[in-house]
């Protein structure tokens, strides 16, 4: 859905980011706008998890140059609540097991935070439940999960579509996958992105960060971008991706093939 007239959603500039100790993004520019879906690859360690948390608020993580543009808002002055209030989604690489809450309660606490800080109604737990049971046969996901504990004895795949279910619910306007098809079989795959493409329109974003080419034949991302040592070092179409699944990462550096897309 690329469209020079689409609005921007996120704006990264020169983004510079570490640790206690150390530097971790050493200058991230990227920008994202509405109806876009944007996949970041790179190699383990290069920076893309720790960028996801960094745009969500982690506390691990210092900003030291940059700024972070969402929605014409200054994305630094805001805590993790205020920009999930604010419309940005992470779906969590390892999403976390909350024994003792049960995953309806969960959800519909999470739901309700979020609609009435926007101003909107919130729901009754038997109104919410109609509502949710809704998004579920969108990820074919069985009721049963409603009354577990948050991902309690989940198996990885159940938990990564309890992220998009989380997703669905929350309708953000920018949603961050982290790995979301790391430990999918390829029916979980094929539904998981059945979600994001069924939530996906033109006004919102998606960034989808994985590893295997196979995601994003089913998510046809509007460009690849992909990051190495904490910075973004090449940009692309689709068919970028194609390219590093065929020749991996060393490609890039080898100017005799390096034609692909444009770089960054
Ligand atoms: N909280 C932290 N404390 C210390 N080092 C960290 C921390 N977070 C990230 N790092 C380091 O920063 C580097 C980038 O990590 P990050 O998880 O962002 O990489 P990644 O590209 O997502 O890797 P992968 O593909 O393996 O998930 C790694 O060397 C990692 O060990």
């Amino acid at each position: 859905m690329k469209n020079q007239n689409n609005k921007t959603i996120l704006d990264v500039q020169n983004l510079h980011a570490n640790t206690q100790s150390t530097e971790i993004l050493k200058g991230i520019n990227l920008t994202v706008k509405s109806g876009e879906i944007h996949a970041i690859m790179g190699l383990n360690g290069s920076g893309k998890s720790t960028f996801a948390k960094v745009l969500a608020g982690h506390p691990d993580y210092t900003v030291t140059q940059g700024n972070i543009q969402f929605e014409q808002q200054d994305l630094l002055a805001l805590s993790p609540e205020e920009r999930a209030q604010a419309g940005i989604f992470l779906a969590f690489q390892y999403p976390i097991e909350i024994p003792g809450v049960a995953n309806s309660q969960f959800l519909r606490l999470a739901y309700n935070t979020i609609q009435s800080k926007r101003g909107n109604d919130e729901l009754d737990p038997l109104e919410f439940d109609d509502f949710v049971r809704e998004k579920m046969k969108l990820l074919e996901m069985n009721p049963d999960f409603l009354d577990r504990s948050v991902n309690e004895g989940f198996s990885g795949g159940e938990k990564k579509r309890n992220e998009i279910l989380q997703m669905a619910l929350l309708e953000p306007t920018l949603g961050i996958l982290d790995e979301t098809d790391s430990g999918l079989d390829i029916d979980a795959l094929k539904i998981v992105a059945k979600g994001v493409n069924h939530l996906s329109n033109a006004q919102n974003a998606m960034i989808l960060i994985t590893h295997y080419q196979r995601l994003l034949d089913h998510i046809v991302p509007d460009y690849v971008h992909v990051m190495e040592a904490g910075r973004i070092v090449k940009t692309g179409g689709k068919e970028l991706a194609l390219e590093l699944e065929k020749h991996g990462y060393d490609w890039l550096h080898d100017d005799r093939h390096n034609n692909v897309g444009v770089s960054a």
